[in-house]
């Protein structure tokens, strides 16, 4: 089942994937885009580059990140170069159409990593000069004297690691920075990449109120630019936050106030004139995330640096099937092995047709857009939306209490009905596995495979 939450939706967690040998898998999928006319999905990527290094742990945080023991800023460069070089002819992309540098904390490294990236990136493919290149920024003095610097490098968006403008909250979540240092940044940033700042906030922390979480929003809303990430709080186990929870030497607030404080965000985000287009992000002047998008989308995405993980099928070795991929976490056994081989990838696994679908819908209905009929049509041309969802009776039910909409345009969610989006998942995932496996066998070969890995060569 893939994990999914209200959480960091920007975190596209690796899904529960059965994995298939043989090729049947790849047939449907080159099938799909033969005959929805659109090769060209193959040919395009967005490019995700993970810099696993903070400068200290966060209490709540279980991303993929490491205290750096020395200064390896050459190595780091040379191995992501090349991994990046590696990726990209493995999958034959001509053209790359947004970057996104996360992680960790971005924001350490030198601007000359950044565009030497970028210049192997041009070197492989096309990098349009309009594409996003996003960068987070961790709101410290140092990442802010490096913000005009990361511009010359290429980077034209900058998503910033506000999480609170609570001083005292900001403390409690260990992080490294103040609120005053934080709207500094913001300013910053805006003024070298107007309209192209987003902020990422938490809602749901030790001691924070419905009241005093309106009044931070309301104080965040005077400074911030065009896009807003809010992400609720997870807690993570094995962080110390869920051990001081778990002792009872923290509370967070419970889920009936967590959940109220999401619907206030929203109305307020609204009244602001932003326009809320995934669960957990929020545009105005059409600010939205192309790179994020890409996710939500289904599209092909590369991930280069240790952790990171992609959804692409590798032509460059002649396959058709798109695979989910996972770079090494360890940052020293990832640089090992990209000076070896070229590459860190530690898993790569075939996605059948239903891995594929099942992708495309929950990343689909996370956008308030939801899928649309072209959209599915693309990915599925044999069952329509209707013929999936329409006879399902528990589908029926999320309609009529108007949860759920299906009509012309397509399936999505009403304004409840996002916020409830993780509860009907599971019906929604086990009818399309339902229809799909009622298809005859030869449209869904993929599905009945032995499980398998591919051992990364
Ligand atoms: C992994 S961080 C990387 C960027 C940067 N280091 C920072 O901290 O801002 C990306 C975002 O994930 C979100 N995040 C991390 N851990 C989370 C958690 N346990 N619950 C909810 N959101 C989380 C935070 O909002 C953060 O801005
Ligand atoms: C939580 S999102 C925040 C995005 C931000 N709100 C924005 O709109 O630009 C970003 C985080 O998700 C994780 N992430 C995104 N794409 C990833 C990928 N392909 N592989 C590994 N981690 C990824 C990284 O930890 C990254 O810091
Ligand atoms: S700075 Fe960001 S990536 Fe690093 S520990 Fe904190 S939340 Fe996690």
């Amino acid at each position: 089942m893939i994990k999914h939450t209200l959480r960091a939706a920007g975190r596209v967690t690796s899904p529960g994937l059965r994995c298939f040998s043989g090729t049947p898998g790849g047939e449907i999928i080159e099938d799909v885009f033969e005959r929805a006319g659109s090769t060209h999905l193959t040919q395009q990527a967005s490019l995700y580059v993970h810099w696993p290094y903070c400068l200290r742990r966060c209490s709540y945080c279980n991303f993929n990140k490491y205290i750096p023991r020395s200064n390896n800023n050459h190595i780091m460069t040379e191995c992501l170069q090349q991994e990046t070089e590696t990726l990209l002819q493995l999958s034959q992309v001509s053209c790359i159409t947004s970057v996104f540098f996360g992680g960790g904390t971005p924001s350490l490294a030198q601007p000359s990593t950044i565009s030497a990236v970028l210049e192997t990136v041009s070197r492989h493919a096309n990098l349009s000069d309009k594409a996003e290149v996003t960068l987070e920024v961790n709101p410290t003095p140092v990442g802010m004297s490096k913000l005009e610097d990361f511009c010359h490098a290429g980077v034209n968006r900058f998503s910033i690691g506000v999480q609170s403008l609570q001083d005292e909250d900001l403390k409690i979540l260990g992080r490294d920075h103040s609120s005053h240092q934080a709207l500094q940044t913001i300013e910053e940033a805006r003024r070298l990449c107007p309209g192209r700042v987003s902020v990422d906030v938490m809602f749901g922390r030790p001691k924070q109120s419905v009241e005093s979480w309106e009044k931070e929003l309301s104080d965040l809303l005077r400074v911030c630019d065009d896009h807003v990430s809010l992400y609720q709080l997870t807690l993570e186990r094995g962080t110390q936050l869920f051990k001081q929870v778990q002792s009872s030497e923290m509370t967070v607030p419970a889920d009936d106030v967590t959940a109220e404080m999401y619907q206030c965000a929203r109305r307020s985000l609204h009244q602001h004139g932003f326009q809320q287009y995934e669960v957990s992000n929020f545009a105005r002047h059409n600010a939205v995330s192309e790179h994020n998008m890409s996710y939500w989308k289904g599209r092909q995405y590369i991930g280069v640096g240790p952790g990171a993980h992609g959804r692409f099928v590798p032509l460059g070795e002649g396959s058709v099937i798109r695979e989910a991929r996972t770079q090494t976490l360890e940052p020293d056994v990832w640089i090992l092995e990209v000076q070896q081989r070229g590459h860190g990838t530690r898993r790569r696994i075939h996605l059948s047709h239903l891995d594929f679908l099942e992708e495309a819908l929950v990343m689909g209905m996370r956008m308030t857009e939801g899928i649309t009929h072209k959209h599915w049509q693309l990915f599925c041309p044999q069952l329509s939306l209707n013929e999936v969802f329409g006879m399902s009776i528990d589908v029926q039910e999320f309609l009529q209490s108007e949860q759920l909409i299906l009509d012309d345009r397509g399936l999505r969610c009403s304004w409840d009905g996002l916020a409830l989006l993780d509860s009907m998942l599971p019906s929604l995932l086990l009818e399309l596995e339902t229809q799909i496996l009622q298809r005859p066998q030869s449209d869904h070969q993929a599905d009945a495979q032995t499980e398998k890995t591919i051992h990364p060569r």
